[in-house]
């Protein structure tokens, strides 16, 4: 496949991606283990795009349970450079009502090391930088193309990643506006990890499904609430990711794309092979 395909990640209730055209169902072996899924390739009004849904066709796998690595190991080897993630969360303000889209620019992690996170370990030792987490070029054509859609769309925010499955104590949701956080989810800080050290550009459309469970005048979250809204905003989702891909292309400028380039303290000569050729492609050539 050509460079500068982008990826979408969909979410709960986003397991297909429709409008796209010459597709073909592509099965990916990583050195992580196997994806979510097959992969679906093919383009989007023209341009090269790879989908994948996050928890599998069917909504089979919980957040921790979901292979994160293979997930964007597979991307990078199908040659996407940027991904764009379709998510649901919950919201932790006011403001952000359900309905409502969310481009978040940061990450408060609440994961328990249950889940592979990292590219690195066995041998080899890198630290990337991530205090930006998110592809701010990529997050403005997310901002702009949501906005064109007609969607209400805020603009930054951090996003809480607990481990889930089950959702969060009233005092957690407490805790976590405190924290001065806007909304809440399972799974797009592990991939942001993993998407920066693979160079890949991340950036994400968060969809406002419920207030969690802290707001008095709402009830408290449950999967129909949250699968109600998703089911009436998809055709919006689909939408922001169609005028999305329109906008995004050509040579990336921003730092994603060489996150790599000092992040590994380890001497190449004592990295094990195995390891070596495992991340060939994604290390390969700072090695
Ligand atoms: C169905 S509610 C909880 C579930 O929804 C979110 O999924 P995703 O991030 O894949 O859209 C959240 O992270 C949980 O996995
Ligand atoms: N309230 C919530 N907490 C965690 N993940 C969610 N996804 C959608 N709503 C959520």
């Amino acid at each position: 496949m050509a460079q500068d395909v982008i990826g979408v990640i969909g979410g709960s209730g986003l397991y297909e991606m429709e409008g796209m055209t010459g597709i073909e169902q592509v099965t990916v072996d990583t050195p992580f283990g196997r994806p979510s899924d097959d992969y679906i390739t093919g383009t989007l009004d023209g341009v090269p795009v790879v989908f994948l849904p996050r928890h599998g066709k069917g909504h089979r796998l919980t957040p921790s349970e979901v292979n994160y690595r293979a997930n964007i190991y597979g991307m990078k080897k199908l040659g996407v450079t940027r991904i764009i993630s379709v998510s649901a969360v919950g919201s932790l303000r006011e403001e952000i009502v359900p309905g409502h889209i969310v481009v978040p620019d940061q990450f408060i992690d609440r994961t328990k090391g249950i889940r592979k996170d990292t590219f690195f370990g066995n041998g080899i030792v890198g630290h990337v930088q991530f205090a930006d987490p998110v592809c701010r070029e990529l997050s403005d054509h997310l901002f702009a193309a949501a906005t064109a859609q007609g969607a209400t769309v805020h603009r930054g925010g951090t996003y809480v990643c607990m481990e889930g499955p089950a959702f969060s104590t009233r005092a957690e949701s407490h805790l976590y506006r405190s924290f001065g956080a806007s909304v809440i989810g399972m799974t797009n800080l592990t991939e942001a990890k993993l998407a920066r050290e693979a160079e890949i550009c991340y950036g994400v459309i968060a969809l406002s499904t419920d207030y969690d469970c802290w707001h008095e005048g709402h009830d408290e979250v449950s999967v129909e609430s949250v699968i109600a809204i998703i089911k009436s905003n998809v055709a919006m989702a689909k939408g922001i990711i169609r005028a999305a891909v329109q906008r995004i292309g050509g040579e990336r400028t921003c730092p994603c794309a060489s996150a790599l380039q000092y992040a590994v303290i380890s001497d190449t000569g004592v990295i094990p092979v195995e390891t070596r050729e495992g991340l060939e492609l994604i290390l390969g050539k700072y090695l």
